[in-house]
């Protein structure tokens, strides 16, 4: 992390900086949406300022960066610093998300109890707040979907249910991705991409916008990108996956389950160590619905933690731990927000763009 503060003061003694947020990394290029209102430009096709890669300083997707010397008729600029993270997602790549948003169908294909669980662990592990939608709710009666809202606030959480069939719910959703970086999340034909195409209209423009070079090279690394929404508020999409990897510490586990937290802010266990399963004086053990999901995820976290116990280089320990912990959060400092402008022209300008001619200049250098 770097806080070289002084580039502000030299370079641009009177001026405001230009910031803006990274929206989608090709090759060595960065696409950089402004935050700044009235600029000639608000999307930049920015590189990295060599002293940056001197340091080693990475430039995730979601970062908040310094721009300068912009290229106001190439639509071009150079990220001289990044600013602070608030968070760093591993998988995906993505600095400051604010929020994971898991979609699940009610049907075609049906809620699996047991997967839902798994992947709301995991998404609680990485410290972001957690929200479920549950789609294709034209496909369940009322009577269903009342009985999955009691059942899941048993388990902490309020879905939000959606269809994009019937274009029901999306408001709400829309509202609750507001001004957020909020990264999707969920098993695969439960049609995230077509809400994603539904809420974000724009979306095909820009996959279309990538040039043939950068177009294969998406094959090779893993494409993330951030989509706006038309109403503030940036959406990365992950693929769908159907059992997503635990590799949590057996301390930490039950953090990672609402109603346990919500047990254990009224009582405390006798054993501050207490893992929940047979120990006397335990508040968390009981007949409740998830219960038996904790006590399976747990088996993978003991083994998880004698692999890592079994690693003969500390370091690398370190290493796996600190990955099993998800990932580190710094405290939030502030919620920042975005300023959108009108995207289309931009958008236009930035297909015009010669991205592998770009990308030479940019070996050349
Ligand atoms: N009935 C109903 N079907 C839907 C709805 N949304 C999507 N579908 C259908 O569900 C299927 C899967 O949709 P996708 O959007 O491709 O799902 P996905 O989650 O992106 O799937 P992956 O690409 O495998 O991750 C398609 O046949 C859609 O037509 C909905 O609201 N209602
Ligand atoms: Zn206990």
């Amino acid at each position: 992390m770097s806080s070289d503060d002084k580039v502000l003061e030299e370079d641009q003694p009177d001026q405001e900086p230009l910031t803006g947020t990274v929206l989608a990394v090709q090759a060595n290029f960065y696409w950089v949406r402004l935050h700044q209102k009235s600029l000639p430009k608000s999307l930049l096709l920015c590189t990295r300022r060599t002293r940056l890669k001197k340091i080693g300083q990475r430039v995730m997707v979601g970062d908040r960066v310094l721009i300068e010397e912009p290229d106001w008729n190439g639509d071009r600029g150079a990220i001289s610093q990044v600013l602070q993270r608030q968070s760093e997602l591993d998988r995906p790549p993505i600095a400051n998300v604010d929020q994971i948003l898991l979609v699940f169908a009610l049907a075609s294909p049906t809620i699996e109890p047991y997967q839902l669980s798994r992947f709301l662990v995991k998404a609680e592990s990485t410290g972001l707040a957690v929200s479920l939608a549950l789609s294709k709710s034209d496909l369940v009666s009322q009577d269903e979907q009342q009985g999955w809202k009691e059942r899941l606030a048993e388990w902490g959480y309020q879905p939000i249910f959606i269809s994009v069939r019937q274009k029901s719910g999306l408001d709400e959703l829309k509202q609750y991705l507001n001004n957020k970086i909020t990264v999707a999340s969920g098993p695969s034909g439960v049609g995230k991409s077509s809400l994603i195409n539904q809420i974000i209209p724009s979306v095909d423009l820009r996959v279309n916008a990538v040039s043939g070079k950068l177009e294969k090279g998406r094959h090779t690394t893993r494409h993330v990108e951030l989509f706006e929404l038309p109403t503030g508020g940036l959406l990365a999409d992950t693929p769908g996956f159907n059992q997503p990897d635990l590799f949590c510490l057996p301390q930490e586990l039950a953090q990672y389950f609402p109603e346990i937290r919500q047990k254990l802010a009224g009582k405390s266990c006798q054993f501050s160590d207490c893992l929940h399963r047979d120990e006397p004086g335990c508040a968390v053990r009981g007949d409740w619905e998830r219960y038996e999901h904790y006590l399976d995820f747990l088996e993978d976290a003991i083994a998880y933690e004698i692999q890592v116990h079994q690693q003969t280089d500390p370091d690398e320990a370190l290493k796996l731990k600190s990955k099993g912990k998800g990932t580190q959060f710094e405290p939030r400092l502030e919620a920042k927000k975005y300023r959108r402008e009108s995207r289309k022209n931009q958008q236009q300008s930035l297909r015009k763009l010669d991205i592998e001619k770009l990308m030479k200049s940019e070996e050349d250098e």
